[in-house]
């Protein structure tokens, strides 16, 4: 059996049965592979429209990146909309731009809807080291506005110092729209609302072959799935082996985070008083938000290729301590890694495998509210309306350079280089 990984989320996941593993052959409208928003906000959206939907989950709901990221719900994708117009035309920027802010709104109402406890606050910080980050969020400010988002507001060094007791920054924006949540608590909600719908789930299911067709037959260790449609929705932990196509054009990255034992309510209060999440501008980007019992949760770091990193504290409590000095010598409780699946391109990639087999999977880091909206546009799509879905489908999945073995060294090669220009600040 395959457990959630020891994390800060997993000791304070709200109470929940563990679903059955399949041991039979049953069949469905759609199958969805994976447990994570992705297959959940699907499922979900699925359920609700009449659709008779089982997941498979491989190990425990939530058990991928969905129940071990940072917990922040960042507007918009990896990639931001001027590099879309540019990139992609004005007809795909229209569409895409107009799905921007559209995820935090999911999740808002299912928790509001599903009464899912996962401790929600509002707003999110984006945090400028130098003055080039800063003039691109004033930038970023004024092509967000152009697309609806009006909940967004610049804070000069002096006002964000009243926001973040960290000298680190020469300003941010704050997005009142933004927030952050218990991730774990978020998807084991929505697995919950998804039973309570009608839905059926099942964990300790790895997927082990699409036989395809129509309909398909999935099948696990000790049972099948015939499906008039399959979701594939396993991300970064997909591994190679079940959709090679997919893991061609897509490679898993490892980031890392820890959790500060409680601090004194003060002492939290002080360091973010407004209680708003925070992810600085650099490429390789530190994130960290106060958890509801008031610990410092803390990321950043990406190993490339997804290996556990050999010692989670020394990589993350320099990162930690550099913006917040004052934590000297505070004690770190948790500290775990997930994995989160980066395109070239850093726009996710939806798409269709065969008529009947869709995908949506890259985030690139961004994730929690975009599988969210993903959900939404294949429910979309499979009730007769694919063209929000296809304005993501339509663009070019490129697969990295060099293939699987080179992706890494290429990849970090690239990563130094941003990083590089992001410590000298051009
Ligand atoms: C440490 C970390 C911090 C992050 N922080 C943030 C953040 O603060 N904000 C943000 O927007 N994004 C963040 N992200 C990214 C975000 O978490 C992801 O983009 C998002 O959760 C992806 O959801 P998913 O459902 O596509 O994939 P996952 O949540 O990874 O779910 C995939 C699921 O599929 C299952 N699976 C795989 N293969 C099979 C199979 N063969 N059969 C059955 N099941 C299978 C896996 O077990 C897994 O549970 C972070 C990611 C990480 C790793």
């Amino acid at each position: 059996m395959t457990e959630h990984v020891k994390s800060y989320y997993a000791a304070t996941a709200n109470a929940h049965q563990p679903y059955p593993q399949l041991n039979e052959s049953i069949e469905c409208d759609v199958c969805v592979i994976g447990g994570g928003y992705t297959g959940l906000s699907s499922a979900l959206f699925l359920v609700e429209a009449g659709y008779d939907v089982v997941v498979l989950e491989a190990a425990r709901i939530g058990f991928g990146a969905s129940g071990r990221n940072g917990g922040q719900l960042v507007n918009s994708y990896s990639r931001d909309i001027d590099v879309i117009e540019e990139r992609y035309g004005a007809e795909s920027a229209r569409l895409l731009g107009s799905m921007m802010f559209e995820g935090a709104e999911i999740i808002r109402s299912r928790i509001s809807r599903y009464a899912i406890d996962c401790d929600y606050r509002p707003g999110g910080i984006f945090a400028a080291l130098n003055n080039k980050q800063f003039h691109a969020l004033i930038e970023q400010k004024r092509n967000w506005e152009r697309y609806g988002n009006t909940q967004l507001e610049l804070l000069d060094a002096d006002r964000l110092r009243q926001e973040v007791a960290s000298d680190r920054y020469v300003g941010a924006l704050l997005d009142h729209s933004g927030g952050h949540i218990h991730p774990l608590n978020l998807a084991l909600g929505e697995a919950e609302a998804i039973r309570l719908q009608g839905g059926r789930i099942f964990e300790q299911s790895a997927v082990t072959n699409i036989r395809h067709g129509e309909p398909a037959l999935i099948s696990t260790a000790n049972g099948q799935v015939k499906a008039r449609f399959v979701i594939v929705a396993g991300n970064a932990y997909l591994g190679d082996k079940l959709e090679p196509r997919l893991a061609k054009r897509s490679m898993p990255c490892g980031t890392q985070v820890v959790a500060t034992e409680p601090l004194a309510p003060e002492i939290a209060q002080a360091l973010i008083p407004q209680n708003y999440c925070v992810e600085d501008c650099n490429y390789l980007l530190d994130y960290y938000r106060i958890t509801a019992d008031h610990r410092l949760l803390y990321g950043g770091g990406v190993v490339y290729g997804a290996r556990d990193p050999d010692d989670i504290d020394n990589l993350i409590r320099p990162k930690l301590l550099k913006t917040f000095p004052q934590l000297k010598g505070v004690r770190i409780d948790y500290r775990w890694t997930g994995n989160f699946l980066l395109t070239l391109s850093r726009m996710p990639q939806f798409g269709r495998l065969e008529n009947n087999v869709y995908y949506m999977q890259g985030y690139s880091g961004h994730g929690v509210t975009c599988t969210h909206l993903a959900g939404k546009l294949i429910a979309e799509l499979m009730r007769g309306d694919a063209e929000r879905f296809d304005a993501f489908a339509k663009l070019p999945h490129l697969p990295f350079f060099g293939g699987r073995n080179l992706q890494i060294p290429f990849t970090a090669i690239g990563a130094a280089y941003y990083t590089l220009r992001d410590r000298i600040g051009v």
